[in-house]
């Protein structure tokens, strides 16, 4: 009676622990079914649609929609917009069934509250570190938005705001912690990502360069190495 009130105790106290499998995993800027269905065999918990024309990745509002049909209950669609005005916004979430939006240009905290009530979905906002400076945006952001994309910030001039591979340093979010969800992005490849989670405490990781084989092309067998390292 004492050993079982003791083992008993002793399973109480001890605190839910995360493992690594619970490492969820996004696969952003796909464009291809066949792609979305690696993502998914493999385990991908998110899966991303750049309504960007410059990028490699952007997808057409109908496109986004028959690929969506394609992902199944439990897997989180996200549309990713850059600076989008509220009529793209409502031609992709009237077309598109959604989960989330990712907002990945340079709408204020006060722009992101808006889509929040606008639209009543989940909002992600990329935030672009480079140094130190770049972290109370962070403090900012996380007082409004559902999750924070933690991302690379894009060189000087470059066409993209973000899927540039570049990785930032880790060591500036090393035990950093924010009030909602954040995500690690940016340069991720299989090679590096355990070490990246394993440096920045990250239990949501975002990836777009690192599993394609050509700028905008998607390599399955990348996917699935990527997200296997991720899970440990
Ligand atoms: O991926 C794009 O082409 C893109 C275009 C415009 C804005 C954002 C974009 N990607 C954002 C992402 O969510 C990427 O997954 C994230 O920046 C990480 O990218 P990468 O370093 O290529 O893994």
């Amino acid at each position: 009676m004492f050993w079982r009130c003791l083992r008993m105790a002793a399973r109480r106290a001890k605190p839910p622990v995360m493992g690594p499998k619970d490492i969820r995993v996004k696969i952003c800027g796909l464009s291809e079914s066949a792609h979305i269905d690696a993502a998914v065999a493999a385990g991908a918990t998110y899966v991303g649609f750049v309504f960007f024309p410059k990028s490699p990745r952007n997808v057409s509002i109908q496109q986004a929609r028959s690929l969506a049909a394609a992902v199944p209950p439990g897997v989180a669609k996200v549309a990713l917009v850059v600076n989008a005005d509220d009529a793209l916004l409502d031609q992709i979430v009237a077309a598109v069934p959604l989960d989330m939006l990712q907002l990945h240009g340079s709408e204020t905290p006060e722009r992101v509250a808006e889509v929040k009530a606008r639209y009543g979905l989940p909002v992600m906002k990329a935030v672009g570190v480079a140094d130190e400076s770049d972290l109370p945006q962070l403090v900012e952001y996380g007082r409004v938005v559902d999750q924070l994309l933690v991302d690379a910030k894009p060189p000087k001039g470059a066409d993209l705001p973000g899927g540039n591979g570049l990785s930032f340093d880790w060591r500036l979010i090393a035990n950093r912690r924010w009030p909602v969800p954040w995500m690690l992005a940016g340069g991720l490849t299989p090679e590096n990502v355990a070490l990246a989670i394993q440096m920045t405490g990250a239990k949501q990781v975002d990836v777009s360069s690192g599993v394609e084989s050509a700028p905008g092309v998607k390599d399955p067998d990348l996917i699935a190495k990527l997200i296997a390292a991720a899970k440990g």
